[in-house]
């Protein structure tokens, strides 16, 4: 399926910071590609090689290329994510979101198990009973110290609505998941194609985390959740609003869809390249029929120095090699 980059109509390089520090990334880059069916995004993190980026260009290329699947609904229920920042500023974040969900990131390196309990506490207080409140370790930790930790903050957030990846292996998630009453989301164990089966063959997970870009789109995407056969939460990778509705047109295709989706990540940029972002109001997206188009001012404010310019072209020519 790899094209010639020279028929695309037009091919942008952006770098959009972001408004807090979030998994050590500060600014968002990737590249805009236009084709017959609208425009793609490719933006995998800086650190993937090329052989990981391939499922992304395959994602921007079926944005830009074919198009999505036909949506079964038209709007998407969003949680806010909440950084890992002090409490007070935790608690305007998702006050202010819109939100009846919120993602709280917790295990942030440099950070102590205190900050994290008055974060869930702080989100909480923000929402009122009603809400709901995930957490994410992002791998961080131990089966121990996640056990601990799992059982701590579900009090202190009182009730949590799942526990995103908290160890790095699958073993160590069925572990934690045997060893406490909150449910388990797999997100880092869910990278390649053929891992979600895993997931849910060791018994790690109850909820499955699926991104359309490292899966390699959105059909693609579709075949891994039904495979797996675990509830399933889209979460975006921090893409603009062009890669973020490809997102969107997945979490709108799913057969079923039980929770809230982590899509609601527009506001964590400093930024957009389209002229009416995709942020979530009252708590919910739209689906969209096609990507959105880039705003050429908006795309001419956030381009990078050529020589950003320069590696990301490149990045992008030697994975079309891949595909
Ligand atoms: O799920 C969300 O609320 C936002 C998306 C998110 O957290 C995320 C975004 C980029 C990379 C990793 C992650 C993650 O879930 O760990
Ligand atoms: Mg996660």
């Amino acid at each position: 399926m790899d094209i010639d980059l020279a028929e695309l109509d037009a091919v942008r390089v952006y770098a959009l910071p972001m408004r807090n520090r979030f998994r050590g990334i500060t600014v968002r880059r990737g590249v805009l590609l236009s084709g017959p069916s609208g425009w793609g995004e490719f933006c995998p993190f800086e650190d993937y090689d090329d052989a990981q980026s391939v499922p992304w260009l395959r994602t921007a290329l079926e944005a830009c290329g074919r198009g999505w699947p036909e949506p079964v609904r038209d709007r998407i229920p969003v949680n806010c994510t909440v950084p890992a920042v002090p409490a007070d500023k935790a608690h305007r974040i998702a006050a202010g979101s819109g939100c009846t969900t919120a993602k709280v990131k917790v295990a942030e390196t440099g950070q102590s198990p205190g900050e994290d309990l008055e974060r869930v506490a702080a989100v909480r207080d923000a929402l009122g009973t009603s809400g709901a409140i995930r957490i994410d370790a992002n791998a961080a930790w131990d089966v121990d110290t996640a056990v601990a930790r799992i059982i701590e903050l579900d009090r202190a957030a009182g009730g949590l609505e799942y526990a995103e990846q908290p160890c790095p292996s699958v073993e160590e998630l069925a572990e934690v998941r045997r060893r406490v009453d909150v449910r388990i989301a797999a997100d880092e164990s869910i990278r390649r194609a053929e891992d979600p089966l895993r997931v849910a063959v060791a018994g790690a997970a109850d909820v499955a985390i699926i991104k359309a870009a490292p899966l390699g789109g959105v059909r693609r995407a579709l075949e891994v959740a039904e495979a797996c056969g675990l509830p399933c939460v889209v979460s975006s990778a921090v893409e603009s609003s062009v890669g973020l509705s490809a997102q969107l047109a997945l979490a709108g295709a799913l057969p079923e869809l039980p929770f809230a989706c982590g899509l609601g990540t527009i506001a964590l940029l400093e930024g957009d390249v389209v002229a009416e972002p995709l942020l979530p109001v009252d708590g919910h997206l739209p689906v969209p029929s096609k990507p959105p188009e880039p705003d050429p001012a908006k795309v001419t404010a956030a381009t990078p120095p050529a020589d950003v310019q320069r590696r990301w072209i490149d990045r992008l020519i030697r994975v079309n090699e891949l595909v």
